[in-house]
């Protein structure tokens, strides 16, 4: 739980927040470049002090940082060049107290894969290696809130997505809280449970991710990702091909291994979606799911259709022209098929 009445005047921006977030295992920030993002976790984190903060229903607002059991990574965190990366990590395990979790350096080189990162000079280490350490050296400080500044935005798409499903992985097994702040809406959909919108110092939504990401990609006339929780069933050694069971649910898929090795979710754009009435026969694309056609709006000239898979969203795109033809309704089955998985 995290409870906020925050008010700072700087020149001539306002930050004036007041949140509460009741449960949340990975929340993100999201809003334009000034709408106070950073000023936000500044604010969490005690580094502006008083300011009325509770965390897990204690007020910390008369802590000083290191008391408040929050760790803050800023956007570009130093770490010691006369060391190279094991001697980075090596430092914060050693002098970091008050550790609240039982992560270890091994766990965590383990869990980030720094092994071959460990005896580079960290002058030399790209920028996405640089954060990976950075990261790293975030977790060992061993409090059980970390806020991330922009950590990952360094990193190409596989390797952010692996990471964030290793962040996703240690919240759960350590009991860790996050809160990211990221320019990337589709990264944080991909790990957050839970959205925070800002712009120009206030929040103006917050809520389940996928709910906040679609309003904010309708006010963008952006069309929404779908995101596709799974479990791998089998691999397919003779296809080179796994399948995939949906979360909670018996519907299957097929993927190839580039779309699933960067975590247990799928991010699909609208155009990888097409939709029928009956069940498509005699296709090429064995990836059809059975759905229920939640709601369908027109926006900007075009049918934005939601489509409910067992209790999972999809969304997809039809023509004026197209929809006027199907005459589909809110509550009918439909037929989604996947493109560009297999
Ligand atoms: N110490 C300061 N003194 C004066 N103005 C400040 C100070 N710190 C931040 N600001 C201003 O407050 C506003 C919010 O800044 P902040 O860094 O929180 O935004 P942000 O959403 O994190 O931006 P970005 O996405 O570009 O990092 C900006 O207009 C910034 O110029």
């Amino acid at each position: 739980m995290i409870k906020l009445a925050l008010y700072k005047s700087l020149n001539s921006f306002d930050l004036d927040i007041n949140l509460h977030l009741e449960s949340f295992t990975i929340a993100g920030i999201f809003g334009p470049s000034g709408s106070g993002k950073s000023t936000l976790l500044r604010c969490i984190s005690g580094l502006e002090g008083e300011q009325s903060v509770y965390i897990n229903d204690k007020s910390v607002h008369h802590l000083p940082t290191e008391q408040r059991g929050v760790t803050l990574q800023v956007q570009s965190c130093p770490l010691f060049p006369h060391l190279d990366a094991a001697g980075n990590l090596a430092f914060t395990q050693k002098h970091c107290f008050n550790r609240q979790t039982d992560l270890t350096e091994q766990k965590v080189i383990d869990a980030l894969e720094l092994h071959p990162l460990l005896k580079r000079n960290v002058q030399s280490l790209s920028g996405g290696e640089r954060q990976r350490v950075v990261f790293a050296r975030t977790l060992l400080a061993g409090q059980k809130l970390i806020i991330l500044d922009e950590p990952f935005s360094a990193l190409d798409w596989p390797l952010r997505f692996k990471t964030l499903s290793t962040l996703s992985e240690l919240a759960a097994t350590f009991s860790i809280k996050f809160i990211i702040v990221s320019h990337s809406l589709k990264e944080l959909l991909f790990c957050c449970d839970t959205l925070v919108q800002l712009n120009n110092g206030k929040v103006i939504n917050h809520g389940p991710s996928a709910q906040v990401a679609k309003a904010i990609y309708a006010n963008n006339k952006q069309t929404p990702l779908s995101l596709i929780n799974f479990q791998i069933i089998t691999f397919d050694e003779k296809y080179g091909v796994y399948l995939l069971k949906l979360h909670k649910s018996e519907q299957q898929l097929f993927a190839l291994p580039s779309a699933v090795e960067q975590g247990n979710k799928l991010i699909l754009e609208c155009e990888q979606i097409s939709v029928s009435a009956e069940m498509p026969l005699n296709t090429n694309n064995s990836n059809v799911l059975i759905c229920t056609l939640h709601s369908a709006e027109l926006i900007d000239k075009t049918w934005q259709l939601t489509l409910d898979v067992d209790g999972q969203s999809l969304y997809c795109l039809l023509s004026p022209r197209v929809w006027d033809q199907n005459n589909y309704k809110v509550g009918d089955t439909l037929y989604a098929t996947i493109h560009n998985l297999e």
